[in-house]
């Protein structure tokens, strides 16, 4: 055997990919696996919710691609997070999957980003074969000062980036998200004074420009970015030694806010455009910027092969899209939703109201918006 085969392999780089819940992470890593050069790329998807929709909205899924389904928002990460990636490196070392020489992981939008890199940086035997390369955070330019205001984890997620991707520069049409947008360019310069911040709109989100950031150096963060880790560390050792005593999982009730739910609604029967179109302006116009996402795939009454696709994020509706088919066996209509402060079963009885599904004591939807009497938001 020759010397060579005794060195170790090269440690494979990792990037993160992190943001606040629709920023627009999906659709960048979207565009960046149909780069040139990045078909030898492992994808780790973490998604929050009952039934995720992102594997099915990321074009490359295939078995180099790993979804943490995590039903919790952060703090099963850590043990998933090494299990997806020993898995990936398991189907490599068997021949079951190419090698690939880069990883991708996408977190949730609600992801603390702290105990994602403790893993990367401080896993006894991953570190050996994974190495981070740098934090990817992508912040939307029309909700992103908003959000860093009201929820820490989008604090955190800029504060420890890297690189910071701004999304919907093509939506800051109105003199009001002028001066939104100056004040979050302002706000990130000083949370990630190194990180330079490119326009997706602009065609600036390259991998050329986004990977490749060398090795991670918490040391060149604000000063609050070495203490999160170090805390982690912590954390991190608390929680082994509680796992240890009670054989298992621990779950950490302080790290989440337990304000925010996330729920999802699903029904088989085909919807009217109509029906969801109304669905959804009431829950906007009733729970506004409680709604912190929203995500569907909905089986249209008038087009059933072609499902449509909707995103909303906080305010923001955005144009839905149609798949040119169903991406699974499920042909259900499922819209997974994140809201702050509202109670899930509020929802889910406006949702069969308007589907048509029987609930006892509950007005239908036809009943609602025929009604002459009902407000007019409701009205057809
Ligand atoms: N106009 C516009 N829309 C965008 C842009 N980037 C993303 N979007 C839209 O924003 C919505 C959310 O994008 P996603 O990529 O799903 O966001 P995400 O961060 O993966 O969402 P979560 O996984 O729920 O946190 C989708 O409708 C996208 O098409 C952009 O630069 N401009």
């Amino acid at each position: 055997m020759s010397e060579a085969t005794h060195l170790p392999p090269e440690p494979i780089p990792v990037t993160l990919l992190t943001g606040f819940l629709g920023a627009g992470k999906t659709t960048l890593l979207n565009a960046l696996l149909q780069q040139p050069g990045m078909a030898d790329t492992a994808v780790l998807i973490n998604e929050f919710g009952e039934i995720g929709l992102d594997h099915l909205l990321v074009q490359h899924f295939d078995d180099a691609t790993v979804l943490l389904a995590s039903g919790c928002l952060c703090c099963t990460i850590r043990g998933d997070l090494s299990e997806g990636l020993e898995q990936l490196l398991r189907r490599m070392d068997n021949g079951a999957i190419p090698p690939f020489h880069r990883v991708l992981i996408e977190t949730t939008g609600l992801a603390d980003p702290a105990p994602i890199l403790h893993v990367l940086m401080m896993h006894p035997y991953l570190v050996m074969r994974f190495r981070l390369d740098g934090v990817v955070t992508v912040v939307d330019a029309v909700n992103g000062l908003g959000t860093l205001d009201a929820h820490p984890e989008s604090v955190r997620q800029a504060a420890i980036s890297d690189r910071i991707v701004l999304t919907k520069t093509d939506l800051v049409d109105t003199p009001e998200r002028e001066v939104g947008l100056a004040a979050l360019r302002r706000r990130l310069a000083r949370l990630a004074p190194g990180a330079p911040v490119l326009n997706a709109a602009k065609g600036e989100a390259t991998p050329e420009a986004l990977l490749g950031a060398g090795l991670y150096n918490p040391a060149t963060k604000i000063p609050d970015v070495s203490r999160w880790l170090a805390d982690e560390a912590v954390t991190a050792a608390e929680e082994a030694s509680r796992a240890h005593s009670l054989n298992g999982h621990v779950h950490d009730e302080n790290r989440h806010d337990e304000r925010i739910r996330a729920f999802t609604v699903a029904t088989d029967a085909p919807v009217s455009a109509a029906a969801i179109d109304m669905f959804l302006e009431l829950v906007r116009g009733t729970h506004g910027p409680k709604l912190l996402r929203l995500k569907g795939i909905v089986k249209l009454a008038e087009d059933p092969e072609h499902p449509l696709v909707l995103h909303g994020v906080q305010h923001v509706l955005h144009p839905p899209s149609q798949l040119a088919a169903w991406p699974d066996d499920d042909r259900r209509t499922r819209l997974v939703m994140i809201v702050r402060d509202v109670e899930p079963a509020v929802i889910r009885r406006l949702f069969d109201a308007f589907m048509g599904l029987p609930a006892i004591g509950q007005p239908d939807g036809v009943a609602m918006t025929d009604n002459p009497l009902a407000p007019a938001t409701l009205r057809r």
